[in-house]
């Protein structure tokens, strides 16, 4: 936001001093400070990024500073809680617009940000339906120009969408890695010094942050375990697969994930390449969002 000089001034707020002086080095900001309330006063745009369990006491914390007029808005990966206990608490006049970019790594903290991390990302906003217009396309503006392709939807969608091609994935990597810490211990043998390139995939993403992550199995359960069902019903007929020698089966299953990865890296959605100043063309949104909005997540989904 700053290098595309979106804002006049930047004003950044954390809890702990230590975070708070690593974003001053960083020079992220304009204003530093540790209240919340301050650094939202007089703003026209207010961005809530800590994990989705901590936003009701910061918008507590924040709602009598915001003014009429401003936007509130948020980056957290689950919308329906989000609107749940922030809706409540926003102040008359105030627009309030949950959004979520679908780029981020496995590091947290203000070291872990950089300038492209948005750049030909999509950006979800799922505003309400009374929401002003105006206030949902200046959001968009600015999403735009930091080099994101902007998409609205409802919060019960994106939280569907997000189930099964973000949290769900977590899960499993969260999981396999567990199941081979744990085989390592019990058997005593070196089975991480060995393993291959492939699990070391599945240790970055279960190396993200512990607290965010709790927070959104803890708020996004219902969509998750919608998704999960769905994803154990498949495992188990690949299971089936590999127990009956079924090769036709994990052919044709390994053939049609593959063009899905050659699909998303045609759509430039692999590498976040900042491409400012030239207008950059919307990637298709992923098969499986279309997949889910078509079909829902029900039990014919
Ligand atoms: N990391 C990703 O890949 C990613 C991607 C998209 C969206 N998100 C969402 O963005 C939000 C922030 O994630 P991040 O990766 O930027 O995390 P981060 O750890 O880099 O930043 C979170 C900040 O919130 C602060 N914080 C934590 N608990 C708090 C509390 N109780 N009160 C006040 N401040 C508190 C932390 O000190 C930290 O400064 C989360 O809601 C997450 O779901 C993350
Ligand atoms: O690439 C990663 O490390 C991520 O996990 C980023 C990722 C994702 O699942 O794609 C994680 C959480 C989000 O809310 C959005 C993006």
């Amino acid at each position: 936001a700053r290098r595309q000089g979106l804002a006049d001034v930047i004003a950044i707020s954390t809890r702990r001093s230590d975070t708070l002086e690593e974003a001053r080095e960083l020079n992220l900001g304009d204003a530093y400070t540790l209240d919340p309330a301050e650094a939202v006063r007089g703003a026209d745009l207010v961005i809530l990024a800590t994990p989705v369990g901590a936003y009701e006491a910061v918008m507590k914390a924040i709602a009598p500073a915001l003014e009429p007029g401003a936007i509130l808005s948020d980056v957290g990966s689950v919308k329906r809680h989000v609107v749940k206990v922030v809706e409540p608490l926003v102040p008359e006049g105030v627009h309030f617009i949950p959004g979520h970019p679908l780029a981020g790594t496995e590091h947290s903290g203000p070291s872990a940000g950089f300038a492209e991390l948005f750049a030909n990302r999509w950006c979800v906003l799922t505003p309400g339906p009374q929401v002003d217009k105006a206030a949902v396309e200046k959001l968009a503006a600015f999403w735009r120009a930091m080099g994101s392709n902007v998409e609205t939807m409802d919060a019960d969608h994106h939280d569907m969408v997000l189930a099964i091609t973000s949290h769900v994935p977590h899960l499993v990597a969260y999981n396999i890695v567990g199941t081979v810490a744990d085989l390592e211990q019990a058997t005593q043998s070196e089975v991480i010094k060995f393993s291959a390139s492939g699990f070391r995939d599945f240790t970055r993403i279960a190396a993200s942050d512990p607290v965010m992550w709790r927070d959104v199995f803890l708020t996004n359960r219902d969509a998750v375990l919608e998704m999960l069902g769905r994803f154990l019903e498949d495992l188990s007929v690949l299971q089936r697969a590999v127990r009956v020698g079924d090769g036709p089966a994990l052919e044709e299953l390994f053939t049609r994930t593959r063009a899905v990865r050659r699909s998303i890296i045609d759509a430039g959605q692999e590498t976040a390449a900042p491409d400012f100043g030239r207008p950059h063309e919307a990637p298709p949104v992923p098969e499986v969002a279309t997949f889910v909005r078509e079909h829902g997540g029900g039990d014919d989904a």
